[in-house]
């Protein structure tokens, strides 16, 4: 079997499995592979052969049309993957690539560093689902143990989302990933849920259209311990709720005040405690209030069970 990677050609798709013998050529690979990934004419596509570590390709080879993958493949060095961290692990796989007039075959070349947030996206989107589960209604196995292990994994590969149905699990990363800039935003726009990798954009866009589609209200409740970060995703959906409604045709600052108040109502009811230095000692509610055409037309905050108690006094290491 050979593997064969479309990378940029085909998102979702981690890879194709092509059987061949010894002496098959790479030009018969390629055929089958554009086949099974449906695209069209075979004849602009060509194989290249990569090597990467650390999950970056850093250089790679055009196949000559008459080159033996499998023979290739028999070569290529074992690892030991699972005794090495994912920056250190090194790898050799197939990708299908759009063929390219002044890329001579045969020859390796070294890869340029991809911009990081490309390559972020490139990880992002590439969540294969035989192995990690980004939806743990389809763990063949559903019980505590391997539902934990599936997010730990997924959580090591940088994958913070993880689909429960309708349900989204946020596994707080405490550090940034570039997962929320204005390509994500339009990336998830219109998308059904599930269709791409899980995102907290996806719940936002869901609510979204089907209350325009049903016109009936939406609810999102966002639920976890101290700290684990429903402040962060409350921000982080209202941004995605305003990015939406400006395209409504009445769009206004709203969205921003909407925004803003989070940081006002965060002055006043926020403290850092031991598990959370920017703690909500606040519950809220959120009302996001719309017209029929989709755009924003006003907000209401509800605060309730404001820990007033620690005015007078908090433990040790709390503000
Ligand atoms: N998606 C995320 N990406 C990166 N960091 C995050 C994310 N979500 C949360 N964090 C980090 O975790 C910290 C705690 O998150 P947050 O304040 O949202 O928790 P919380 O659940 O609202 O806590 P509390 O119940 O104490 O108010 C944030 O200050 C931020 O540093």
């Amino acid at each position: 079997m050979v593997r064969v990677y479309p990378g940029a050609l085909r998102r979702l798709q981690d890879f194709v499995s092509i059987e061949a013998l010894k002496n098959t050529h790479a030009d018969h690979i390629v055929q089958a592979a554009v086949s099974k990934l449906r695209l069209m004419n075979h004849e602009l596509y060509e194989l290249a052969e990569t090597f990467s570590s650390g999950g970056q390709i850093v250089k790679e080879r055009r196949l000559e049309p008459d080159e033996n993958p499998v023979k290739i493949q028999l070569l290529w060095p074992r690892v030991a993957g699972h005794i090495m961290d994912n920056a250190h692990r090194t790898h050799y796989h197939f990708f299908l690539r759009k063929k390219e007039v002044n890329r001579k075959a045969g020859a390796w070349f070294e890869c340029s560093s991809p911009n990081p947030i490309d390559s972020f996206l490139s990880t992002f989107l590439q969540q294969p689902s035989s192995r990690e589960y980004p939806d743990l209604c389809n763990l063949p196995d559903l019980n505590e143990r391997t539902l934990l292990t599936n997010l730990q994994q997924r959580f090591t590969s940088g994958h913070i989302y993880t689909y429960v149905g309708s349900i989204l699990i946020a596994v707080n990363p405490f550090k940034f990933f570039p997962i929320y800039n204005p390509k994500y935003v339009k990336m998830y726009q219109n998308r059904r849920l599930g269709e791409l990798p899980p995102h907290i954009f996806a719940l936002a866009d869901t609510a979204y259209h089907s209350m325009l589609s049903e016109r009936t209200n939406q609810c999102i409740v966002i639920t976890g311990e101290s700290g684990s970060g429903k402040t962060e995703s409350t921000n982080l959906l209202l941004h995605h709720l305003s990015e939406l409604s400006q395209k409504g045709y009445y769009a206004t600052g709203l969205e921003q005040g909407i925004l803003g108040a989070g940081p006002v109502l965060e002055a006043f009811g926020n403290a850092k405690t031991v598990h959370n230095n920017n703690s909500s000692r606040f519950g809220k509610f959120i009302q996001v209030n719309y017209k029929e055409n989709g755009s924003v037309y006003g907000a209401i905050v509800e605060k309730y069970l404001l820990e007033k108690s620690r005015i007078v006094s908090q433990a040790i290491n709390e503000r």
